[in-house]
């Protein structure tokens, strides 16, 4: 049998992925700052790129680049994460014929104004930032031109990963099954720290196409609704309520598990952003172990005696969850 009646090309998808952009944008003296890693992934009539080499139907990864970087300059969304992966996608799709989708992943890394004594109180500096952790906003967004370049479909996932977080007490792990298998003490007090990841979605949105020949007229479209942009994917305050959910919960929670601390965040996002439809976490399980000194007649190990820890690397366990609204 020949090579071709036993495989076909099933999926095919292709683009640039972590394209460094940092970009200023002057209001007088008073500076915005962005730094993004950019992917954009692009889908279409390209199938015969793998199957003949024909690499007519390519638009170089290059090109794709190129464009990042153009936008990045042109774009009067640059400062949003959500739009400007819009704008990008949008351009894809509508600029090239065959291509019917473009997936844009913008992973936007933090930039927090230093704070400056003026006349006795701080005040935030016109241009100078900090990196004020290493967690990062993470926007995803896929523009489907298939139903038509004139009907073009946006759907945004947008969230945070590497948030890292601890608290030394306030979390407990008890009653929980047991069997022959189970070596694992309860207790009513431990070390609970985790790296958040977390994923909220919209609903999808209509997107008008651009009209003019550079593509470059893309418009943010107005979303209806009573409540206005309140929690929608244009609401720029979404990521910073997630952020704070996230973080005051897993603060305040008597934590019975992860798995319960979890929950209780997910259904804050919900509740306080009206346009969320569903919520992820992927929560690691960072286990910090009490060192065992009973050898040398210490108590370590019961809870309210564990003061000497040691953070495992690996393995740990990973709880995840979506949290959908009814
Ligand atoms: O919060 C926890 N959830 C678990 O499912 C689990 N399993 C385990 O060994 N420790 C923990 N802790």
């Amino acid at each position: 049998m020949s090579a071709s009646t036993l495989s076909e090309l099933t999926a095919a998808r292709y683009g640039k992925t972590s394209v460094r952009v940092f970009r200023v944008v002057r209001e007088g003296s008073w500076q915005h700052i962005v730094e993004y890693n950019v992917e954009s992934l692009l889908e279409g009539a390209i199938s015969t790129s793998y199957t003949e080499a024909d690499n007519s139907v390519v638009v170089a990864t290059d090109s794709i680049k190129n464009i990042t970087y153009y936008l990045a300059k042109i774009s009067p969304h640059i400062l949003n994460a959500e739009k400007f992966a819009l704008h990008l996608g949008t351009f894809f799709v509508s600029k090239y014929a065959h291509i019917s989708k473009a997936f844009v992943t913008v992973e936007q890394l933090r930039w927090t104004r230093i704070q400056v004594p003026d006349n006795g109180k701080l005040v935030e500096h016109p241009h100078a930032f900090f990196r004020d952790g290493d967690d990062k906003r993470i926007v995803k967004v896929e523009v489907d031109g298939t139903a038509g370049k004139d009907k073009l479909v946006g759907k945004v996932v947008a969230g945070i990963s590497d948030l890292l977080v601890l608290k030394s007490t306030g979390s407990a792990f008890e009653n929980f099954f047991r069997d022959e298998f189970t070596t694992l003490v309860p207790v009513n007090d431990r070390i609970f720290s985790t790296s958040v990841d977390l994923t909220y979605t919209f609903a999808d949105i209509a997107l008008p196409a651009p009209t003019d020949e550079k593509k470059f007229d893309f418009v943010v479209p107005v979303q209806k609704g009573a409540d206005g942009y309140a929690g929608s994917v244009w609401d720029e305050d979404v990521p910073a309520r997630a952020r704070t959910a996230t973080l005051e919960t897993f603060a305040v929670d008597e934590s019975a598990s992860v798995q319960a601390t979890l929950y209780k965040m997910a259904q804050r996002i919900i509740a306080e952003n009206a346009h969320v439809s569903t919520v992820s976490y992927s929560l690691p399980n960072k286990h910090y172990i009490p060192v065992d000194m009973k050898y040398i007649g210490v108590d370590n190990t019961t809870p309210a005696h564990a003061e000497v820890f040691v953070p495992i690397a690996h393995p740990s366990g990973l709880i995840t969850a979506t949290i959908s609204r009814k």
